[in-house]
């Protein structure tokens, strides 16, 4: 694995110009999300009410969907929203949480792929599967696949769906279906902490904001939230996942453009 990467230079980016990030996402991690961005040196907003998701898409940086607990409300405002992010130029992040557990999940899902232009999906390789309707069994991933499926099944979704994928894991891997990037930063407590999965779509909404290149921007995100939770797991050593999310949280305020060119492990493939 190589170390260091441009990415360093955007989390420098992200903290000069604190973006917007409007999250609508799922009750379940609505807090963590707002204290991870918080942390990260963004400027969270969770608006869901269809009176206003259009207005508040234009004002952010980014819009980041998250169907994580959806419900018919909800997804009309993730399209309306979705689609006035899309006119104003602002990237929009895809969450698929669950996609392929429920037929509404997965229904949803392939709708917002189809009617909106993302810039970014984010899940783990059983949801990114599912999106394009290709089996995939979670356990396998864990069970050590090896991450030569992954980037395939990357790549496949990239170019299905038409935008940059990233899986994440115990290896992340971030394409536009031709470039490859894999990172190798994280940590196991990561998967002991609900809602770290759906902060790390909302850090790549954050890094999205001050970075068009959509590549860029989801490496660099994934780089810099992958180091933090190293930094994290170091600081609690033997203690368990309560001391980890609250070190986490000051791991990603604390972690620096140093630190992350110094520790990164990205891989082009
Ligand atoms: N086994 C693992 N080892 C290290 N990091 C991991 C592992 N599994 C997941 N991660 C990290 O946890 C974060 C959340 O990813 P993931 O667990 O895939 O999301 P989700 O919660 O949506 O399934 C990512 O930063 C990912 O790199
Ligand atoms: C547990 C749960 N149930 C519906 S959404 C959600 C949170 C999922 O968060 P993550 O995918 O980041 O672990
Ligand atoms: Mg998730």
């Amino acid at each position: 694995m190589s170390h260091g990467y441009e990415g360093a230079e955007l989390l420098e980016r992200v903290r000069k110009a604190n973006p917007l990030v409007h999250n609508i996402t799922n009750v379940v991690v609505t807090n963590f999300t707002a204290n991870g961005l918080l942390a990260l040196g963004a400027s969270p907003v969770m608006a869901y009410a269809k009176e206003e998701v259009a207005e508040m898409a234009k004002l952010a940086g980014a819009l980041v969907l998250n169907i994580g607990t959806l419900n018919a409300a909800e997804v009309e405002a993730m399209l309306m929203a979705g689609r006035a992010a899309n006119e104003a130029g602002v990237p929009v992040i895809f969450d698929p949480v669950g996609v392929g557990a429920t037929n509404y999940r997965t229904e949803t899902a392939r709708c917002i792929a189809e009617q909106i232009k993302l810039a970014v999906v984010r899940g783990n390789a059983a949801e990114i599967a599912n999106m394009i309707g290709e089996p995939w069994m979670i356990k396998g991933v864990d069970a050590g696949q090896g991450s030569g499926d992954v980037v395939a099944l990357a790549k496949r979704a990239a170019a299905e769906l038409g935008t940059v994928v990233a899986i994440t894991g115990k290896e992340d891997v971030v394409t536009d279906g031709q470039t490859v990037y894999v990172v190798g930063n994280g940590h196991p407590l990561l998967t002991k902490v609900t809602g770290t999965g759906c902060l790390a779509t909302s850090v790549i909404g954050a890094f999205a904001a001050v970075e068009r290149d959509a590549v860029k921007a989801a490496v660099a995100a994934l780089t810099y939230y992958g180091v933090a939770a190293e930094r994290a797991a170091a600081e609690v050593g033997e203690r368990g996942p309560g001391s980890f999310q609250a070190a986490f949280l000051d791991a990603l305020a604390h972690t620096t453009a140093d630190d992350v060119k110094r520790t990164g492990r990205v891989e082009q493939r």
